[in-house]
């Protein structure tokens, strides 16, 4: 059995909590993971799924090592990355991609959108040959070439969300942490996404953490699932097993809180629609 991508240990992680802050002095700190243990396997989607609050969007953040874990161990491709400094960590970082719930505001208005799929290439010494590679990227999200020379206000939510992953992808990255990224769209839209998200996740062996409240979305699209409530891991398994014989009471709640339309429109459409 291969190596994990991601070795996980005992993570804690925990902030200021500024709901507590007093006028002067610091905040107290709020402890938000709770010592969590779990694998990413390599090549492979795995699902996080778990109630507003429960701290998907905080494990996503520090698996990227954009949070400094407060105890326990981060390991990525053999590496232990826990408390490595900002200058350490840039030459990983190019490998730490991620694809944002609203892509309306994290690509940048004023800059092309080839030039927003460039920068993570310039920044990281691929600036030769930088309009091929645009190209390629433009392609590789079935975006026209067109839109090179567009603006992020020129495009639908759905061509901003394959902008995103276009330059999540474009140096090639051994892990993409997605989070909430179809939430915004319409279900036609949010089909049309996974599908590409579920190909180039195929095509090119990405690891993937995917962060969804979204049951449904999870089961088509993830081999495995981390199941979180209140900042811990309530249950792991393979999604398979996760959905036919869920072992514990609160993802059966989950389980049965997925509205049955949703199941046929969500996930049974968009497998059809999978372009042969
Ligand atoms: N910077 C912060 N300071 C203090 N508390 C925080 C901070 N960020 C998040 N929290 C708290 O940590 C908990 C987990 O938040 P997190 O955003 O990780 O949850 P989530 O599962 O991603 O939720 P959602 O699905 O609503 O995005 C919440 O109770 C939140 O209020």
């Amino acid at each position: 059995m291969a190596e994990p991508l991601f070795s996980v240990r005992g993570l804690k992680v925990a902030l200021p909590d500024m709901t507590r802050k007093p006028l002067i002095g610091r905040a107290p700190m709020v402890e938000i993971l709770k010592g969590l243990d779990f694998d990413l396997p390599r090549g492979s989607v795995t699902g996080i799924v778990g109630e507003s609050g429960s701290g998907k969007s905080t494990l996503g953040r520090a698996l990227v090592r954009l949070l400094e874990p407060s105890a326990g161990s981060i390991t990525f491709d053999g590496r232990d990355i826990t408390h490595l400094p900002e200058a350490e960590l840039r030459p990983l970082r190019r490998n730490l991609q991620m694809i944002f719930q609203d892509p309306m505001s994290s690509l940048n208005p004023r800059r092309t959108i080839a030039s927003i799929i460039a920068a993570p290439l310039r920044q990281n010494g691929f600036g030769d040959n930088l309009k091929g590679r645009v190209a390629e990227a433009l392609q590789r999200v079935g975006l026209p070439q067109s839109f090179a020379s567009r603006y992020r206000h020129e495009l639908s939510g759905g061509q901003r969300q394959r902008v995103g992953i276009a330059r999540a992808l474009a140096l090639s990255p051994k892990f993409v942490l997605a989070d909430e990224i179809v939430s915004g769209l319409d279900v036609s839209t949010q089909a049309q996404i996974l599908t590409l998200l579920e190909k180039l996740a195929a095509e090119m062996g990405l690891t993937v953490a995917f962060i969804s409240h979204d049951l449904s979305v999870i089961r088509r699209l993830c081999r495995q699932v981390i199941v979180m409530r209140e900042g811990a891991i309530v249950e792991a398994s393979a999604t398979d097993a996760l959905f036919e014989k869920p072992q514990q009471a609160y993802t059966r709640d989950l389980i049965s809180a997925i509205p049955l339309p949703e199941i046929d429109e969500g996930w049974l459409l968009p497998a059809a629609k999978v372009p042969a």
